[in-house]
């Protein structure tokens, strides 16, 4: 395996290298921001690469926002967007739901561990679902829940599909329905299993993380429809119309966005060092996933 081409103020390897892409797949947390906040330089990367009639797509893992929460905050952090130029994992689950899955009404409802972005990607695709932000389900479990849950009278008869995302408001309660309805039969999907969520210039749980108790629990791992997974890719590609080996993936994680440009057979991979991965991550001897080149911000595209 070649080592990864540093291009940090290498300005005529960045030339080369962009001129070999038409297209960027952008992770968004840990490349674009860390949180609210924006790292150097991305509002102008970003303006740099539409100059040179670069197409860009966001493509990110976060099932919290949906594609038009996204808008907001490129809106609010100053980046030019489209919002259909969004791709997040919530949009891909719901996708995945409505036009792969499509299981026969009633029994498409979906029983939801997460957050908003889930809730509104379901609703615009026509999806059917409980929990997710509802209160209802945001207190501690009781005695008598045990029972009206056992014996099915607390399930709704017509959840054929467990969906688990980053939940922010995790409680048993959810943990225990979520099971009962698995044991059931329902279909367990995921949005993603990133383990670590970078925030507040830190690591906190991630969304595969937040579903790790229940995965345990029932004894299988979720199908999940977020980076690496190449039924995200086909999703994207089917969108976007792009030609693989013109386009380039740039992330900050190794075994999501690193892993889904080279497992798409992408014409390139960019990895960024202000997220989860560490340049030692990929320079090692050995290293099972190695990016075509990286750069210590985003704004180093700049040159
Ligand atoms: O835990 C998560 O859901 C992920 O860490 C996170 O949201 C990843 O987002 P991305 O880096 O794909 O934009
Ligand atoms: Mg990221």
């Amino acid at each position: 395996m070649s080592q990864p081409k540093y291009l940090t103020g290498d300005k005529a390897g960045l030339e080369e290298f962009l001129a070999k892409f038409d297209v960027f797949l952008f992770d968004c947390d840990g490349v674009l921001w860390s949180g609210d906040h924006l790292f150097p330089k991305v509002a102008e990367t970003i303006e740099m690469l539409r100059s040179k009639g670069k197409q860009l797509v966001f493509v990110t893992n976060n099932s919290t926002k949906s594609r038009a929460d996204y808008k907001k905050k490129f809106d609010k952090m100053g980046i030019p967007c489209n919002v259909d130029e969004v791709f997040g994992s919530s949009y891909s689950a719901a996708v995945y739901i409505a036009c792969i899955l499509k299981l026969p009404a009633p029994k498409n409802k979906v029983f939801v561990l997460g957050e908003t972005g889930i809730e509104q990607e379901l609703n615009v695709e026509g999806v059917p679902y409980i929990c997710g932000t509802d209160p209802a389900f945001r207190r501690d479990i009781e005695p008598e829940d045990f029972t009206d849950i056992a014996n099915g009278s607390a399930l709704d008869p017509d959840v054929g599909i467990v969906l688990s995302g980053l939940d922010f408001h995790l409680n048993y309660l959810k943990m225990a329905t979520a099971f009962q309805y698995l044991q059931r039969g329902a279909i367990f999907l995921a949005t993603n299993i990133d383990s670590t969520l970078p925030m507040a210039h830190s690591l906190f749980p991630g969304a595969g993380s937040a579903g790790a108790g229940l995965a345990k629990a029932f004894g299988k791992e979720p199908l999940s429809l977020g980076k690496p997974s190449q039924a995200m890719m086909d999703a994207v590609e089917g969108k976007f119309h792009f030609d693989r080996s013109r386009t380039c993936m740039v992330g900050d994680r190794m075994n999501t966005d690193i892993q889904f440009g080279i497992e798409g057979k992408l014409g390139g991979t960019l990895a960024v060092l202000t997220g989860v991965s560490k340049k030692e991550d990929f320079l090692a001897e050995g290293a099972e996933t190695v990016p075509m080149a990286y750069v210590d911000q985003l704004g180093d595209l700049l040159g």
